[in-house]
């Protein structure tokens, strides 16, 4: 954690994490030992993990609702393992399907005893859910009008999408339009989250998924 340069991190962490943090904070000594080794992250990334990676996800938390969310494509576990460690009132389902992975997010999903937490071992196309779920998340997989197709299939009518995106979201958006309209994804916005309170801001993509109406067949 050297590079840590906001003044205030203890507070804005604990403000996120309330009695939470000492789990998070075992997550990311956790990722911070063994990451690189395993081949979850890169060689740069363990001393900015807690400010970049770690906070950056956190502060999606209150985005979430009491309910069942998705995290496509997790990885070492961002966003999807942190915010179940902030979120018990929700379950998660982390769909990821790199082996190691998988290996990975079930070892801690484990050790850290996260019962709302269930880890999937599949490509997001591929997963079949008995009752769709109220919201997905996903960080860093593709580009929206890709990542659309992926995500919009697994939300109940009226889920929602919150997913992290880059300093491009607005184009992304736009280049989406097609695959907007094909997926029912209404009242499209771009949250910056974390403005002057973490060293990179998170920007989220929200959007409602509104199912096909029935023709009335007669
Ligand atoms: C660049 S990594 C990002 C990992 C993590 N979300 C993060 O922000 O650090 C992209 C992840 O998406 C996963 N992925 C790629 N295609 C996928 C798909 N079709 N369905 C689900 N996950 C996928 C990869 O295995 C990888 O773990």
């Amino acid at each position: 954690m050297a590079d840590v340069i906001i003044e205030d991190e203890p507070a804005v962490a604990a403000d996120l994490a309330g009695d939470r943090i000492d789990v998070l904070r075992a997550f990311s000594a956790n990722l911070g030992a063994h990451g690189e080794e395993r081949g979850l992250i890169g060689p740069l990334e363990p001393p900015r993990l807690w400010t970049r990676h770690i906070l950056n996800s956190a502060i999606m938390a209150p985005l979430l609702r009491p309910g069942r969310v998705g995290d496509i494509g997790t990885g070492a576990g961002l966003p999807g393992l942190v915010l179940a460690i902030i979120r018990p009132d929700v379950d998660f389902i982390l769909i990821e399907p790199m082996e190691r992975r998988v290996a990975w997010l079930s070892e801690q999903a484990e050790e850290l005893a996260l019962g709302n937490v269930t880890v999937l071992r599949s490509r997001a196309e591929d997963v079949v859910l008995d009752t769709p779920l109220d919201q997905v998340t996903a960080r860093a997989v593709s580009a929206l009008r890709t990542l659309l197709p992926l995500t919009a299939p697994l939300l109940r009518d009226g889920g929602e999408l919150v997913l992290m995106k880059g300093i491009s979201a607005e184009k992304e958006i736009a280049a989406a339009e097609k695959q907007l309209k094909k997926y029912r994804v209404t009242d499209v916005a771009v949250e910056i989250l974390g403005e002057g309170v973490l060293e990179d801001v998170t920007r989220v993509v929200r959007g409602t998924v509104r199912a096909a109406r029935q023709s009335s067949g007669s």
